[in-house]
């Protein structure tokens, strides 16, 4: 069985900065990946090759069997589903949700005079609710709460029925209640047979959602640890990357870390 995701020696230059170096990583059927490191680790700039939306200046990146610079990527992208802040602010605030959600068919982010079959009206109804925002439907996208918006969203980035599902610091800007109700959503979707490969990226340990089978730790641009989610997710895999002693605990399905000296000593 070949790798869902496959990259070689992947790195990215912009001008005389390195910011991936030689990543070496294979993601395979099934499995639910948390990328996770601080800021300025190459999180953003991996999940642009991962989306086919950038090209690796050496090195090999295969999405679904397809090699990036020997295929057509506007015929890859829609087997890609994509979640992003920056992505998010292209959407007019006055599309309805149910447009936000449909324009994804077509991969555009407004509606302009595309007909759509009632195959994809329903499907576009059945992705709101599986993220409990079916009522929405007719409010405009402008209108909706930081957390109402990260949940149309995902449901926008399913829309297509992609195979790779990437999901960039979902839980940004929401409140607590707001964090906890997408973390039991990705939950659901992680646990979900037919739900594509996962890929989240997050700073939070805290925001992983449970069922989430491996974790990538990344650190200046290469990979500081890559695995199965319970040998990877360590104190002292966590303080390399972080760069500070940190203690983690894991209890309920969820983790949690913190520095391991409390503050104050
Ligand atoms: N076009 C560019 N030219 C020069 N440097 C860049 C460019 N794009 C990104 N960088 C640098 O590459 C590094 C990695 O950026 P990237 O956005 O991928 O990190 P990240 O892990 O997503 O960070 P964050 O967690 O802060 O979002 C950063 O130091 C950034 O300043």
């Amino acid at each position: 069985m070949s790798a869902v995701l496959d990259l070689q020696g992947v790195t990215v230059r912009r001008g005389t900065t390195t910011i991936l170096d030689g990543v070496h990583w294979q993601v395979n059927e099934g499995e639910r990946w948390v990328v996770l490191g601080p800021n300025g680790a190459g999180k953003t700039t991996l999940l642009q090759i991962l989306a086919a939306r950038s090209h690796p200046t050496a090195g090999t990146a295969e999405l679904l069997g397809e090699r990036l610079g020997r295929v057509d990527v506007f015929e890859l992208r829609p087997r890609i589903g994509f979640a992003s802040a920056a992505l998010a602010d292209r959407i007019p605030g006055h599309e309805t949700v149910r447009d936000v959600v449909l324009t994804a068919a077509y991969g555009v982010t407004g509606r302009w005079q595309e007909t759509y079959e009632e195959f994809d009206e329903q499907r576009a109804k059945d992705l709101l609710a599986a993220f409990d925002v079916a009522d929405l439907v007719d409010r405009y996208y402008g209108t909706l709460s930081e957390g109402e918006r990260k949940r149309v969203q995902i449901a926008r980035s399913l829309m297509t029925d992609p195979e790779i599902l990437l999901l960039d610091e979902p839980a940004a800007g929401l409140d607590l209640a707001g964090r906890e109700e997408l973390v039991g959503a990705l939950s659901e979707l992680a646990a979900d047979p037919a739900s594509p490969v996962l890929v989240l990226v997050t700073h939070h340990v805290e925001e992983i959602p449970p069922g989430f089978t491996h974790l990538m730790l990344m650190n200046r641009g290469g990979i500081q640890a890559a695995g199965p989610i319970h040998e990877v997710l360590t104190a002292d895999n966590l303080s390399q990357a972080f760069g500070t002693p940190l203690m983690v605990a894991h209890g309920g399905g969820r983790w949690l870390a913190r520095a391991a000296r409390p503050a104050g000593r």
